[in-house]
Formats: structure tokens, C-alpha cells, sequence
């Protein structure tokens, strides 16, 4: 007999024979004892199969992480002054776990209620065609509604998640400089731009719940539907005899199965169409071709290169920024072999000329060339492998001040302890890092600003460009730097170095001096020819220097 048929038919001999006590008795002992086993079996089976997605599904997070990290990393560094830190921080991690979650568990359990589903389905067929299709009549106005509630469920998603990436973003920002935000006593107002952001999560939140229940609601009465049509329309069949009782109840035993396999697949597809939705960035994030090649592109050999650095006609201006040009039409050349200081007041584009050399942004017009090549034709990475900068921000990460410094490094496994000593005598830090209690082993903490991690990687370079000599920095600090400056400028065969410089004292190791001002370079020449004239800018700006120091000087007695 067919299994369909089984349970119907114990029903209906039962019934029919006017079954007495031990036959009843009997009849419900097996079937205890068959739905023991299913219920063992299945025990088993559901274990296996929530270990076996736990599993999976956690490798399909750390998958989806590590590419999507990878693909944020290889991005141009436009994007990420167009998306922040903590915002890609939130994709990371907190969208990350939304599509994991509605890939792993909730898929596992949606194919078993699809399944569950498929099996009632059948059986109803199977028992009467024409009582199932009159059942599923309703499946098709619930199906219309359960793809508009989709969509809508997916759009708040992807709103929730942006506005969680909003409110992760303002608080990186704040903690990160808390500082500035101490200084300026804002910690309450903080709290509060901060908790209006997460009332807008929460109000999203609230529409999300409501737009669930609204659609359990509707699934859990479309299963109470199904089962009263059953029973009306199984009544009249039985009526008519057409239908047993036995196949009457064991159909409506299938309907209430499908009915409660329709409760599970609602909760799969909200949970599925909420992973959509915050998979949108995600898919993006993913998909996204960075502008500029990473590690393409023509690779010079060393002795081809010789350091001869020329902007020709170079006009700029950032991205985000397309209304404010920094550069227009500029023009510079610094022959092999020779120093160049750039000046300029603030703002005048002096770091903007150093990431266009890194070609951390590419000219909107006008060519770089080093050595007669348009860098945008050299390899990204070489070129930067051979530029040392130090940067007037040091960028530490947190972990050792050995490890620190090996990052700079190509390949900082193999760096030893006496080359991270040399590095740190060359960059003027290592006495004052011996003299921690734990010495190279001391912990740095996120900018915990101590020293620049360089030395190592300007070991290999042919270009450098000390960027700004911060004018934040305390007096003994600023000739520590000045010195360790000079001695890496004096005892290495660099052909060339762009110096970004404030002090007359740095300038005047340079052969030349490019004055920065109005968008292009505004005076060049050597630094005694250009201070000799009265009216000119370098003057004007070595006076208000001067004039700042000696501020300072004051300020410090
Ligand atoms: N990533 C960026 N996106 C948009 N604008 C930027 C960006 N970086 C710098 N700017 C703007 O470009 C201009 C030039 O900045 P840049 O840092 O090159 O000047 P600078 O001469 O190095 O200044 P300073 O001596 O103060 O360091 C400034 O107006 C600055 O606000």
C-alpha cells in the first residue's frame, strides 16, 4: 500500500470495524513506536545538519570578510575619502553577519520547509487532485503579496544598515579623536547625535517589525484558510462520497503540515530578503573595480632609474572637491640627483603634490613623468616602493614598536633586530625607545604617536620625499626629526629628494626651492637668490615663520 494511503487507511479500518479497545490500543502502540524512530532519526539527522551549516555558514562569513577586505584594500584612495572608515568598518563586520545569517541557518532551514512543503504538496495531490487545487487556490494572492512585502522588506534593510553604518561611523570618528572632543566639552552633545542616529535605526527597526508581523499574520491565516476550505470543501467530497473519512483526515493532516512548512518559509524568505538587502553594499563593495591598477604596469630597472622628476601642466583637483582646483596648469622640474624643497603656506597643495607623485590620485590634465616615463605607466607598487616618505603624521599600528618598524619593510619576516636598531638610530628614536622599560617590545597603542615606521623601507629608496616638518612639534622633537632628516639625506646615493619644508634650516640643504601659491609654482630657484627678493613670496614666508618661532619660543618660556 502506498504510503500517502497508510495513515487513512489505519483510520478508516479502525472506524469501519467499530475497533475495539486492544485493537486501538494496538494500532496506536506501532504508530508510537514508527514515530519514535522518525523522532530519533530525525534528531540525528536535524544535529548533523545544524552542526554541518554552523560550520559551512561560518565559512561562508570568513569567505565573504576576507574578499570583501581585500576588495576595500585595493580600492584607490579616492574611495575612501568618499567612504569613511567606520562606515566600511560596518560592512565588514555587521552587514557581513546579516548575510551570513540568512545564508547559513536560515537556509538550512528554509530548504528543509521548502522540502516539507514540496512533500505536503504532493501528498495532497496525491490523495485528491481536485480538493488540493481548489486548497492552493489561495497560494497565488499569497505569493503576489509575499514578493511586494519582499522588495519593501529588502529596501528598509539596506536603509537600516546604512543608517547603522552612519552611527558606526560617528562614533569611530568621535573615539578615535576624543581628544578634540574633551578639549571642546562635547561629550554630552555627542551622545545625543549619536542616540538620534540609533533612533533612526530603531525606527527602522519598528518598521521592520510591523511589515513582519503584518506578513506572518497574513501566511499564519492563509494556513488557517487552507485547513477551513479542506474542511468544507473534504466535507461535501465525503458527502457526495467521493473522499473517505480515513483520506479526508489524512489530507487535512497534510494541510495542516504544508501550513505550518508555510510558517517556516515565511521566516526563511524575510530573513533571506533581509540578507539581500544588506548584501546590496556588500555586492558592490565586491564588484568594484579600483580605478587604478594595483600591481600593473612597467617596471624599471634599477639602473634605468635615475630620479629626474617633472610635472608638466598638471592640473588637479580632488574628487569629492571638483568645484576647488588645487592645481592648475603647474609646472616643475627637478633634475637627477638634485634636492628640492617645496614651500608654501597652508593649504597651498604641498601634500596634494607628494600623493600625486605616490599616485594616490592622478592629474585631471597634464603628465607626470619620472625619468621621461608618465608615472601612470610605471607600476603603482614599484613606484611606491621606491619613494620613501615620512609623513608628518606617524601612523602606528597597534602592536610592538619592532613590529612597527618591520612593517615598513618588504618583507618584514625577515627583518632582524639590528636592522630595526639601525632603522631606529637613523630615525634619531633609538635611545629614546631603549629607554622604555620594555625597549622595542613596548606596546604602541592606535596613533600612539612615537616614531615614523620608514627607516627601513627608505633603505631601498631612490626617491624621497620628507613631507612637512610638523610645526606641532616641540622643540627638541623638531631638531630629533631635523637631525635624523639630515643624516639619512647625507649618507645615501639617492638621486633625489622632494623635501616639504617649513624651516630655513632643512631648505637650505636643498640645491633648488619650489614656492607653492595661487594653484601652480609660484617661484623656484635657489633658496639665497629667492630670499634676496624683498618682495617675493618665499621671503614673505620665511619672515612669518621666523616670526612664529620666535611666537613659540615666547609661548614655550
Ligand atoms: N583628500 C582630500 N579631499 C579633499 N580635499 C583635500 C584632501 N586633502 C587635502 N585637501 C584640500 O586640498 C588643499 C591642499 O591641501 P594640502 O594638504 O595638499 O596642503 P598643504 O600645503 O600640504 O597644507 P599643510 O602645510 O597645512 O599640510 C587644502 O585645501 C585641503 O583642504
Amino acid at each position: 500500500m502506498s504510503a500517502p494511503f497508510l495513515l487513512g487507511k489505519v483510520i478508516d479500518t479502525i472506524y469501519a470495524t467499530g475497533a475495539d479497545t486492544e485493537t486501538m490500543a494496538a494500532s496506536l502502540t506501532s504508530l508510537c513506536i514508527m514515530l519514535t524512530g522518525v523522532f530519533l532519526c530525525g534528531g540525528a539527522a536535524n544535529a548533523t545538519r545544524v552542526y554541518l551549516m554552523q560550520i559551512s555558514g561560518q565559512r561562508i562569513v570568513r569567505n565573504l570578510r576576507t574578499s570583501i577586505f581585500s576588495s576595500i584594500l585595493r580600492q584607490e584612495v579616492a574611495f575612501f575619502d568618499r567612504n569613511r572608515t567606520g562606515e566600511l568598518i560596518n560592512r565588514l563586520s555587521a552587514d557581513t553577519a546579516v548575510v551570513g545569517r540568512s545564508i547559513t541557518d536560515n537556509l538550512s532551514d528554509g530548504l528543509r520547509a521548502v522540502a516539507q512543503a514540496a512533500a505536503g504538496v504532493s501528498m495532497m495531490f496525491y490523495v485528491s487532485p481536485s480538493l488540493a487545487s481548489f486548497v492552493l487556490l489561495i497560494v497565488p494572492p499569497v505569493a503576489v503579496l509575499a514578493v511586494g512585502y519582499g522588495r519593501y522588506l529588502r529596501s528598509i534593510s539596506k536603509r537600516t544598515q546604512d543608517a547603522l553604518a552612519q552611527a558606526t561611523q560617528l562614533a569611530e570618528e568621535r573615539i578615535s579623536n576624543m581628544r578634540t572632543v574633551r578639549a571642546f566639552g562635547k561629550e554630552l552633545s555627542e551622545v545625543n547625535t549619536y542616540t538620534q542616529k540609533a533612533d533612526e535605526v530603531l525606527s527602522l527597526a519598528r518598521k521592520e517589525a510591523v511589515l513582519r508581523a503584518g506578513f506572518f499574520g497574513v501566511t499564519g491565516l492563509s494556513g488557517n484558510l487552507m485547513i477551513l476550505s479542506v474542511l468544507y470543501k473534504g466535507g461535501l467530497l465525503m458527502a457526495s462520497q467521493h473522499m473517505t473519512v480515513g483520506e479526508l483526515s489524512s489530507f487535512l493532516m497534510y494541510t495542516f503540515w504544508v501550513g505550518i512548512s508555510i510558517a517556516g518559509l515565511s521566516s526563511f524568505y524575510s530573513e533571506l530578503m533581509k540578507g539581500f538587502g544588506a548584501g546590496a553594499r556588500l555586492w558592490e563593495l565586491l564588484d568594484r573595480k579600483p580605478e587604478f591598477p594595483l600591481n600593473e604596469g612597467l617596471v624599471l630597472p634599477p639602473d634605468q632609474l635615475k630620479g629626474q622628476l617633472e610635472f608638466c601642466d598638471v592640473s588637479f583637483a580632488y574628487p569629492t572637491r571638483k568645484e576647488a582646483p588645487i592645481f592648475q596648469n603647474l609646472s616643475l622640474l627637478v633634475p637627477a640627483g638634485t634636492i628640492m624643497a617645496v614651500v608654501g603656506s597652508s593649504g597651498s597643495g604641498k601634500s596634494t603634490l607628494v600623493s600625486m607623485l605616490l599616485r594616490l590620485y592622478d592629474p585631471d590634465a597634464g603628465i607626470i613623468n619620472i625619468d621621461g616615463h608618465d608615472i601612470r605607466d610605471l607600476n603603482p607598487y614599484w613606484l611606491r616602493s621606491h619613494i620613501g616618505t615620512v609623513s608628518q603624521e606617524p601612523v602606528l599600528f597597534s602592536c610592538s614598536i619592532r613590529d612597527n618598524i618591520a612593517y615598513g619593510a618588504g618583507d618584514p619576516d625577515a627583518v632582524t633586530t639590528e636592522d630595526i636598531y639601525r632603522a631606529a638610530r637613523v630615525a634619531n628614536a633609538h635611545d629614546f625607545i631603549q629607554a622604555f622599560p620594555k625597549g622595542f617590545d613596548t606596546i604602541v597603542g592606535e596613533k600612539g604617536v612615537l616614531l615614523s615606521g620608514e627607516g627601513q623601507r627608505q633603505k631601498h629608496s631612490r626617491v624621497m620625499i620628507p613631507s612637512s616638518i610638523s610645526l606641532a612639534l616641540d622643540a627638541e622633537n623638531e631638531f630629533l626629526v631635523q637631525e635624523a632628516l639630515e643624516r639619512l639625506m647625507e649618507g645615501r646615493s639617492l638621486c633625489l629628494f622632494v623635501i616639504i619644508a617649513h624651516r630655513l634650516s632643512t631648505i637650505q640643504n636643498a640645491n633648488a626651492v619650489a614656492v607653492l601659491d595661487q594653484r601652480r609654482v609660484a617661484e623656484c630657484g635657489q633658496h639665497t637668490e629667492l630670499l634676496s627678493n624683498r618682495q617675493g613670496l618665499f621671503r614673505k614666508l620665511m619672515e612669518k615663520q621666523a616670526f612664529l618661532q620666535e611666537e613659540q619660543k615666547r609661548a614655550l618660556c
